[in-house]
């Protein structure tokens, strides 16, 4: 499985802290990544000692983890609603005196567009991550899913955005990684950023974007593993 850094035993706190908060009976949305991963797992030994959950997976990745821990597995539009989504993040908006405070950057592993649309339709969205992941200012780059026949259109628009698009390539593939949705992915740097909704805002708006990684009042509570427990952040 992929891994981004990070200590594995904070994120395995962080992920099973998540899990303890799955209820019998709820639909979970299951985020994708190495930290989701333990909570996935997690999950899967409390099926085991009989808790009922149905799940949806964000990603190839996911719903094969699920598949594995004996999950049950239902979509989108199968169920009422979400009551949990658990997913990682790649940057966490860590300061409380800044309006971006929880603003999330996702989609290191490209999984981003299905993430967006199952933790935005959860009831609770709870982030799971290592400290390696918070910062006070977000300056990383936002991954973008785009249309494969606009990626040149849309790197040209993030251009005139003020940022610098690169196709992500793949590592084991000649040519770009492909989304689980068909989709290409542009990497897109933009230096510091200080104003992520509007940001936000204007990438959703830009023809050819399929998804971006910036998600914004998106997350309702942040579990941040640490050498010794777990520290939340609630928004
Ligand atoms: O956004 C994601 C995938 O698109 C992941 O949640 C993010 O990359 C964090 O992954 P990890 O827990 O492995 O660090």
């Amino acid at each position: 499985m992929k891994t981004t850094g990070g200590s594995d035993a904070a994120k395995r706190r962080a992920g099973e802290r998540a899990a303890e908060a799955v209820a019998d009976g709820d639909v979970v949305g299951l985020g994708t990544g190495s930290t989701t991963a333990y909570a996935i797992e997690a999950i899967g030994r409390a099926v085991d000692d009989g808790l009922e959950v149905r799940g949806i997976a964000t990603s190839f990745q996911s719903r094969q983890l699920a598949l594995e821990e004996g999950i049950s597995l239902t979509e989108l539009d199968a169920v009422e609603g979400v009551d949990l989504a658990i997913d990682g993040a790649d940057r966490v908006v860590d300061d409380p005196e800044s309006a971006a405070h929880g603003t999330l950057i996702k989609g290191g592993g490209a999984a981003h567009t299905r993430e967006k649309l199952v933790d935005a339709s959860a009831d609770r969205f709870v982030v799971v991550a290592d400290p390696s992941k918070l910062t006070d200012r977000l300056e990383a780059s936002v991954p973008v899913a785009v249309l494969p026949e606009a990626h040149t259109v849309v790197a040209e628009r993030i251009a005139e955005l003020g940022g610098e698009a690169t196709l992500r390539d793949a590592e084991h593939k000649d040519g770009p990684v492909v989304t689980d949705a068909g989709n290409l992915v542009l990497d897109c740097a933009f230096g510091p950023i200080g104003e992520p909704g509007e940001l936000a805002e204007r990438l959703s708006s830009l023809p050819g974007v399929v998804e971006h990684g910036l998600f914004v009042d998106v997350a309702d509570a942040t579990y941040v593993g640490t050498d010794d427990g777990v520290e939340v952040r609630r928004y």
